[in-house]
Order: structure tokens, then sequence, then C-alpha cells
């Protein structure tokens, strides 16, 4: 038995009041259970749109990236739009003077579609392909995020002008995090090792390529991660390395790229990630051994991805059954094709009734899907109304990053629409996946 079960009486309280920190900025509800995300009733938006849903706040987004640029004066932070992209977000990043990290010519793609500008781009991936690179060249892309000696040799033959390249560190920093999402250690598929001496020996190999321009170093080490201290440990072995290349070829490299990974809360109660600190604590880090080293300080990149939009994001679903059975499952119109993350990480969601105001108590229950498996779970064991019943809308928090990116076509399910939410104003991001979408890719 849960604490929902044992509480009946906390059942106004809990519909009524908002849970904080996992709903986009000016979330509200009120007493009849209606949830208004950016100043719009989430029921209506169902029924206009259908559901599944996924709804944006791009207000919120916004707020982020200004938080972002305003805690870290003069470093360059670059949205990892592998998060969420669609060209709404890319024109909103593109306006705050933020810049992109692209993994695919297909995100490139997006970029271009809106003008986004080359140089503000960086091209990331351990095994870029042939077409990802001449994409990346012919919009000339800022920096190549180089990740083999393999990819080094493939960019310098296809590169003109002293393409600019960072060379990614693994530095041997764990950050505590899934191991799916593991990067900073040695042992996984990104990167150069530090201890070994491959990233050193990758510097040198740059540094022979005349096509080549090496700008800095890099190093992403995880996602969803909470500890400052991490970070800073990343940083100053990563400022070891570059008084060691200084020391090595007399080249003072220019730019530090700590990557992404900075955590969101998830459930109630979590906290944010301690972004002042993060900005403080890094920056004194860098300071401080570049002092000892005698280096010029090195401009600072970031790359938040989750940080910017995970928040911002709402995932509607309409429950199409509820089934008693050694637990309850209350059974929605989506499930794992547009939400894979509880499959993939564990990850844990809040659930929220919203549109009418409950008539029974919080009882536990299993938000499940409708894919064929077993796993298929949006949120195990959490307190929703008794009485929640078929046609019921909820709502779950903290979905807009690595949900409409991760999205699948399981069980040939078209994927769902997203809408922005925006001060008032409401629009169409992306339109749903139909059957002729699906068809149309079945050539055979
Ligand atoms: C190179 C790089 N930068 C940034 C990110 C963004 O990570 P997050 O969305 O956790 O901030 C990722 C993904 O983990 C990444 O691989
Ligand atoms: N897909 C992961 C994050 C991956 C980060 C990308 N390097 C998640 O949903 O948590």
């Amino acid at each position: 038995m849960s604490l929902a079960d044992l509480l009946p009486s906390m059942r106004s309280m809990v519909q009524s009041r908002l849970e904080e920190n996992v709903w986009p900025g000016g979330t509200t509800v009120d007493e009849r259970g209606e949830l208004l995300v950016g100043g719009h009733r989430v029921t209506e938006l169902a029924g206009r749109f259908g559901t599944p849903l996924q709804i944006v706040d791009l207000a919120d987004v916004r707020r982020r990236c200004r938080a972002y640029r305003a805690a870290l004066p003069g470093a360059e932070v670059a949205y990892a739009s592998k998060a969420f992209l669609c060209r709404a977000v890319a024109r909103l990043v593109d306006a705050e003077g933020l810049s992109l990290d692209v993994c695919s010519a297909g995100e490139l793609a997006v970029a271009r579609s809106v003008g986004f500008p080359g140089w503000r781009v960086l091209l990331h991936g351990n095994a870029k392909t042939p077409e990802d690179l001449k994409a990346a060249l012919a919009h000339r892309v800022g920096r190549i995020v180089v990740d083999s000696l393999d990819e080094v040799d493939h960019v310098a033959a296809l590169a003109r002008d002293r393409q600019r390249v960072l060379v990614r560190v693994t530095p041997g920093v764990d950050g505590g995090t899934h191991a799916a999402v593991t990067t900073g250690v040695e042992d996984q598929k990104f990167g150069f090792p530090l201890s070994t001496g491959a990233a050193a020996a990758a510097v040198r190999h740059v540094l022979r390529q005349p096509s080549l321009r090496l700008v800095g170093l890099h190093t992403h080490l995880g996602s969803q991660l909470r500890r400052v201290a991490d970070f800073e440990l990343a940083a100053r072995r990563l400022v070891a390395l570059l008084a060691a290349v200084r020391d090595e070829h007399g080249l003072e490299l220019p730019e530090l790229n700590l990557g992404g990974g900075h955590a969101v809360p998830q459930l109630p109660g979590e906290d944010d990630f301690d972004l002042a600190g993060f900005a403080h604590r890094v920056r004194a880090a860098v300071h401080d051994e570049c002092a000892r080293h005698r280096l010029r300080p090195p401009r600072l990149t970031v790359e938040p991805g989750r940080a910017l939009v995970a928040s911002a994001g709402v995932t509607v679903y309409r429950v199409v059954a509820v089934k008693h059975a050694v637990r309850t499952f209350v059974a929605v119109d989506g499930g794992m094709s547009d939400n894979p993350r509880p499959a993939l990480y564990g990850a844990r969601y809040l659930v929220r009734m919203v549109g009418r105001p409950p008539a029974a108590p919080l009882r536990t229950a299993t938000v499940v899907g409708r894919h064929c498996e077993a796993g298929d779970v949006i949120a195990r064991d959490v307190p929703l109304p008794a009485d929640v019943r078929a046609g019921d809308v909820l709502a779950v928090p903290g979905t807009g990053a690595y949900h409409h990116s991760l999205a699948s076509n399981y069980n040939l399910v078209g994927r769902p629409p997203v809408v922005g939410v925006d001060n008032g104003a409401v629009q169409l991001l992306v339109r749903r996946e139909t059957e002729e979408d699906l068809l149309r890719r079945d050539v055979g």
C-alpha cells in the first residue's frame, strides 16, 4: 500500500496544487482540475489536436536559454539539438544567440532550413558518415568535434579552408548517471581517452593535417548529471592537456567545450541543476588551473540539451482502458513509441489526471502504453484518482527532451504532433504522422 492509498484526504490538496519544479513555468491548475499550460487548457488542446499530444512551452524554453546566457557571460552556450529539434526551436535558439550542436545531416538540415548560421553550428558524433561530413562542410559549420583517427582522415580529405576542429576527450570522470548515458569514462565508444595518451596522439594527428585547424578540446561527461565537482575535475584535466599541447607544439588552443548533461528534476521534490554553482566553480577551476600552467584561459562552451527543453514539455494522453488485475493498469493511447525512456533508463514520471475534478481518493496505478511489450510502461505505481476511467485525459510533465526525438513507429503507430504555446499563442509545430506517411515509405 502506498502513501496515496493511506491518505485519501490528500485528494483535494494533490489535485488543486501544482507539483513544484516539473511543469513549464507559468503552468496553473484550477479547482475543477483543469491544467493550463502557457495559458491554454490542456483538455482543449487535446480536443483540438488529438491525443497523444506533445506540448512545448516556447516561452519556458526562451527563459531557460536566457538563464544560461546570463549565468555564463562570455561563454558560448550551444543547444544540444538531439534533445528536441524542430524549426521553431531552431529559430528560437538562433534568436536567443545560442549556438547549435547537431549530430547528423538531418539535424543540420533543420538548422539550414531556418537559416541558422553555419559558423554557430558544431557537428558531433562518434561515427559521422560521409553524408554528415559533406553536409557540414557545405554549410560551413563552425566546428567539427572529431571522435576517431579515421574521422580526422575523412574530414581532412574533404575539407578546404582549414576547417576548425575540436578533439573529443574522455577524461576518466564518472558522472554517476545511468550507464547508457555515461560518456566521461574511458571505456565507452566516445572520444579519445586521456590517461592512455590517445587524446594527445589525436591532437598530433590533427596538427599534421594542413586542411584542418585545431581550435580546442571537448568533453561530455554524460546526461542527467548533478555533481558540479565532476565538471570541475574534468575541466582541470582538460586544462592540463591544453598545457601539454602548448608545451609539445607551442600552440595555445583557444576553446574548451565542457559538453552538456545538466540534470533536470523529473519528479516533484527533485532539485534543479545548480547552474550558478556550476558557472562559478567551473570557471574558477579553469582559471586556477590555467594560472598554474601559465595559460591564457580558453573560451568556454557548454552544450545543454535536456536543461533547456525537458521541463518545457508536457505529453497528453487519453485513457483507453482501466484494468484491475494484480495491480491497477491505466492504459493510454500512446506509450513507448512516444516515450521509451522508462524502458531504456528506468526513468520515472509524474502523471496527473486533468479536465475534471476527481470523485474518489487517490489510489496507486500503473500507467501503461498501447504497445506489444509488458515493459511498455509510462509510470509505475503512481497516485491517480481511483475513479480514473476510459476517456479521461492524463498529462505527463518533463517530457520536452528525448521524447519526440527518441520516438518510433513501433506497431506502426504514427508519432504524435508537437504543439507550441508561447505567451498566449498556440501553433502546431510538427503535425501528427499519418498512416499515409507510414505507407509512403513502404515502396515494395
Ligand atoms: C556531445 C554532447 N553534448 C551535449 C549533450 C547534451 O546532453 P544533455 O541533453 O544531457 O544536456 C549530449 C548528449 O548527452 C552530447 O552527446
Ligand atoms: N537519450 C537520453 C539522453 C542522451 C543524451 C545524448 N548524448 C535520455 O533520454 O535520457
